[in-house]
């Protein structure tokens, strides 16, 4: 078994790599914490990129050396209906077309249906590299660790599937989540990156709520307005004179389309697209920012915005 500590040697090379990479792991594994926690504050803006990638990217890692994406997947779920089983084919899917795939198993709880599920699949992937990623390490003590490294070493074994690295890490203490970057890289092709840094940004609330919203806004009109539309937060605020218990976050916001004629798409007949998408968006920013949220969308005309700087620069692009 090999598992993976900070004083292995890590990856020489001059090589610049880029590629993909996901985290995959019953809710609650501490997939999104360890995301963030790689990725740093900064969340990629990607709405305008669409021809790089078809999964949604969650951040980008930049290095000196590699510039690595982390997509995001559906959950892979017990299929009960066609339905179901459809959606875990979307998974079998991105996890075949990323470079790497992390498969996060807390290490303060021990395996369970849940994991064996998704490591059975995992199994069947032949081609892309597992690392199995130990999370949480800061809540068991190192006799508990062992355990669990065993465990998961076991658990590769009897599958058939061979974990390129083992690696324990914790999120929100810190550790390892360096070496983990460290050890996904090599596994990525060479090539140039794939995103400017510059598509980053510190205002990661602002872009995930206007993501949400567009994402929502283009949800069965794709074909028509492939590209054509951005969505801007002009504004969020927590509704004043609300008691401490039942807050409420205000946000404003305007979905830009290129031509009067695509207001009609967006809208819907009596209006009825648009509150399909503001009560979609809504709930699912609720869920993001864990509070309930006032929800205003307004559906503006940017002139041929994709074409002009000007109006580039406005749109946040
Ligand atoms: N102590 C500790 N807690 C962690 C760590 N990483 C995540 N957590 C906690 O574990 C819980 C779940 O973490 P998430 O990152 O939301 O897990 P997830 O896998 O993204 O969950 P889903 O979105 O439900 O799939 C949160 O309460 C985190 O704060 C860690 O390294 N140490």
């Amino acid at each position: 078994m090999s598992v993976r500590n900070q004083s292995s040697e890590q990856s020489a090379g001059t090589l610049y790599r880029a590629g993909f990479a996901c985290f995959v792991g019953r809710p609650n594994a501490g997939k999104s914490t360890l995301t963030n926690a790689l990725v740093g504050k900064k969340v990629a803006i990607t709405s305008n990129r669409p021809q790089t990638t078809r999964h949604t990217v969650r951040g980008i890692v930049h290095r000196p050396d590699a510039q690595l994406i982390l997509v995001d997947t559906p959950g892979l779920h017990k299929p009960r209906t066609l339905l179901g089983e459809r959606l875990n084919d979307v998974v079998r899917t991105t996890w075949a077309e990323v470079d790497v795939i992390g498969f996060c198993l807390p290490a303060n709880e021990k395996l369970g249906p849940g994991d064996r599920f998704i490591a059975k699949e995992l199994a069947g992937i032949k081609r892309t590299p597992k690392v199995a990623v130990v999370t949480k390490t800061d809540l068991v003590d190192p006799k508990a660790l062992a355990e669990q490294l065993i465990a998961i070493d076991q658990l590769g074994k009897e599958l058939g599937i061979e974990w390129a690295e083992i690696v324990p890490v914790s999120a929100v203490g810190d550790k390892q989540v360096e070496l983990l970057a460290d050890l996904l890289v090599p596994m990525l092709p060479e090539g140039p990156a794939l995103y400017p840094e510059g598509d980053l940004t510190d205002e990661p609330e602002q872009v995930m709520v206007a993501e949400l919203i567009r994402e929502a806004a283009l949800e069965g009109v794709r074909d028509e307005l492939p590209h054509s539309i951005a969505v801007v937060v002009e504004e969020m605020l927590p509704r004043e004179d609300r008691p401490a218990d039942k807050p409420l976050l205000d946000i404003h916001a305007n979905i830009y389309i290129e031509r009067p004629s695509q207001k009609g798409i967006i809208i819907g007949p009596k209006g009825r697209r648009l509150k399909d998408v503001g009560i979609k968006s809504r709930k699912q920013i609720e869920a993001l920012l864990g509070t309930p949220v006032f929800l205003d969308l307004h559906v503006k005309v940017a002139k041929d915005w994709q074409r002009d700087p000007k109006q580039l620069r406005k749109l946040g692009f």
